[in-house]
């Protein structure tokens, strides 16, 4: 689904011109498209109809409260990693009850928060969390239902800074010791287990590494039955890719009927962490050229967005599609797209052909997942504005930084 596209010769965000966006809210600002949010999620949860699911939006991949709350009204459950994130869930009006906790450093306090409002599931990613959890459920005097995250050991066969299911990855249970851990979960007295957990990686474009992993999971099930631990439901995690460029990714109807098949004859709830699905084709972000520099090497655009603003082509040398707001006739030329920031790695893309004059628009597609939620303030650049189009409106779901929220909470040392 697009919901970006050219009409009479300028981009639209559904029934909105990029253009006026920028005119209202200013540039750098992400924009975001609620009905590709929405679509995306509706594709997860019918392609599970019939079957006990919840599908958890991966809040780390986008965690404005105007996008979760679309989320939120349609029922979506919510993947954490920190009680901030626990915060912003409920701000945006998600269901505790549907919430699974996941993440290695889990503090006391993060664990404490998530008990008294009563998420769904802890997925504990190693014994020394499991006997933490104990200790602080025992102190509420309540039950702490937990999956365990097992790790098991299959190459998700994408960029290694976002793979997470290997054994040197510092994320989950061995699967070899998963069974030992468990038994002592199952002593526990303030614990009940519940679930099995697994996320092999991110941005994963073929499916036999997602039903791989499934295979050993069940295995592992099927051990864990036979020393009396019953497992009511498999969590498979995120991970399924989008389309950046040429990547084909599976289709979620596919990737979903052969876990379907897998599982017949099996009294098991699933549940799903997806992010980059849901988010990252349903939001662009949109800049301006503020010069175009030529030397003897190379034409660079200078735009006002940067790494601090989106850092995926840096850290992960991620390719991300620019789109002029309004294209212009004429002979292009390769630019980079570079930001003001002081870093040769400051840059949004490279070689790409263009016909650009200073001040045009730029739109960075793809940009909806893992964008503002990793950008920072370095060389004090406040954070960008986020804007939702609904249709033909466009609401600011969060506006610009400014120098003053910026400084807020510094000072100088007593004179
Ligand atoms: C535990 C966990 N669940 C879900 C996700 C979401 O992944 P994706 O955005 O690739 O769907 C991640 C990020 O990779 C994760 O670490
Ligand atoms: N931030 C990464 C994905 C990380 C997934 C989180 N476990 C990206 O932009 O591709």
């Amino acid at each position: 689904m697009n919901t970006f596209e050219y009409r009479d010769g300028s981009l639209f965000a559904e029934g909105v011109a990029l253009s006026a966006i920028a005119q209202r809210f200013g540039t750098p600002t992400y924009v975001y498209s609620r009905a590709h949010i929405e679509a995306q999620y509706r594709a997860y949860a019918d392609a599970l109809v019939g079957m006990p699911h919840l599908v958890c939006f991966a809040v780390k991949a986008n965690s404005n409260i105007g996008v979760l709350n679309v989320l939120a009204r349609l029922g979506a459950g919510f993947d954490i990693v920190s009680s901030g994130e626990l915060e912003r869930v409920l701000a945006a009006g998600g269901e505790p009850s549907r919430i699974v906790f996941s993440g290695v450093g889990k503090s006391r306090d993060d664990m404490r928060r998530a008990l008294e409002v009563g998420v769904h599931c802890f997925n504990v990613e190693s014994g020394v969390e499991l006997e933490r959890l104990q200790k602080v459920a025992a102190e509420m005097d309540v039950k702490a239902p937990v999956s365990l995250r097992v790790n098991p050991d299959v190459d998700a066969g994408t960029h290694p800074y976002i793979s997470t299911g290997l054994k040197e990855n510092k994320f989950g249970i061995d699967i070899e010791q998963a069974e030992a851990v468990y038994a002592r979960a199952a002593e526990l007295p303030n614990l009940e287990v519940i679930g099995v957990d697994c996320h092999i990686g991110s941005q994963l474009t073929t499916l036999e590494p997602f039903l791989d992993a499934l295979d050993r999971l069940l295995l592992l099930v099927d051990k864990l039955a036979t020393r009396g631990i019953v497992i009511k439901h498999l969590d498979l995690g995120g991970g399924l890719g989008v389309q950046y460029r040429d990547e084909q990714p599976p289709q979620i109807g596919d990737y979903i009927a052969a876990v379907r098949k897998r599982l017949e004859g099996r009294d098991l709830a699933l549940v799903f962490e997806p992010g980059r699905f849901i988010v990252a084709n349903g939001g662009v972000l949109l800049t301006q050229v503020e010069y175009l520099k030529h030397t003897e090497h190379k034409d660079f655009a200078i735009i006002d967005a940067a790494m601090n603003d989106l850092i995926r082509p840096a850290l992960y040398q991620a390719w991300m599609e620019v789109s002029p707001v309004q294209p212009r006739e004429g002979e292009a030329r390769s630019y980079d797209l570079v930001g003001p920031i002081c870093e040769t790695g400051d840059f949004l893309a490279k070689d790409r052909q263009l016909v650009l004059k200073e001040g045009d628009l730029l739109a960075v597609r793809s940009a909806g997942a893992y964008g503002f939620v990793m950008s920072s303030n370095y060389n004090t650049r406040g954070r960008a504005a986020e804007v939702m189009v609904d249709g033909e409106q466009a609401f600011e779901v969060r506006r610009r930084e400014t120098l003053d929220e910026l400084f807020a909470g510094e000072s100088r040392l007593p004179e």
